[in-house]
């Protein structure tokens, strides 16, 4: 399987001595603190800088002095999925099952950046398999969609890579994938229409070439 080049591959395992990230307790923050790159981190920040002299503020009022470090943190946040391994991730708990029926992960709420103007677009993902003599833990389902969320995207891409690493790492029957998302780029400018929403859907073996194991999919996720 291909992967995705992560973007840097210098980290930095000691935790920063930033005290904002002292009541942080959920681990993926944890593991975001010490995965810190403050090289990347001072990069964007720089990049942030320029950004707020570029929209004609001032960048040294006291309001905006810490701005740049801290959206380059966020962003670090929002694109950590560059840094992880979907294959290992859905390695980790796999299990031998005779369970053959469809088995679905439904509403899993996600959080992406489109990769045209890094403006927020966000929904739920649905992901069901059919399994073929193996079973893989239900969450990592939703580690997988959100290691592809956390980049920079396009939905139709995101759908697309959730379903294929999950065939490519399970070999299941089948697989089907649907997500349903806001775009901030078509609510908040642009176009601006506040109640559109973007469905797409990626399907691979059983889910393309039985009609009922589809219908009853999409039945079950209501659509
Ligand atoms: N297919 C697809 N398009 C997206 C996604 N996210 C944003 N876009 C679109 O990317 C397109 C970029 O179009 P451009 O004409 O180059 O950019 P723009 O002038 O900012 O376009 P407008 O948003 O129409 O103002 C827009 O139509 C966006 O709606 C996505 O996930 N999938
Ligand atoms: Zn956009």
């Amino acid at each position: 399987m291909k992967q995705e080049k992560t973007p840097s591959d210098t980290l930095v395992n000691e935790p920063p001595s930033y005290s904002g990230y002292s009541s942080c307790a959920d681990d993926e923050c944890f593991d975001d603190i010490r995965n810190i790159d403050t090289e990347a981190i001072s990069g964007i920040s720089n990049a942030v800088y320029s950004m707020i002299e570029g929209i004609g503020e001032d960048p040294e009022r006291e309001g905006l002095l810490k701005t740049p470090e801290r959206v380059a943190r966020a962003m670090r946040f929002l694109t950590k999925g560059y840094r992880q391994n979907p294959v290992e991730m859905l390695q980790k708990a796999v299990f031998t099952e005779s369970y053959d029926e469809m088995v679905l992960v439904k509403d899993i709420e996600l959080f992406s950046m489109c990769e045209h103007h890094m403006l927020p677009f966000f929904g739920k993902a649905h992901v069901a398999y059919i399994p073929n003599g193996k079973i893989v833990g239900i969450s990592k389902l939703a580690r997988v969609v959100e290691v592809y969320a956390r980049r920079l995207q396009v939905q139709e891409r995101l759908t697309q890579q959730v379903r294929d690493i999950i065939q490519d790492v399970l070999n299941p029957r089948g697989v089907g994938v649907v997500i349903e998302a806001k775009h901030m780029c078509m609510v908040m400018r642009g176009v601006e229409k506040q109640n559109s929403t973007t469905t797409t859907s990626a399907m691979s073996g059983e889910f393309l070439s039985s009609q009922s194991t589809r219908s009853e999919f999409l039945r079950l996720i209501n659509r």
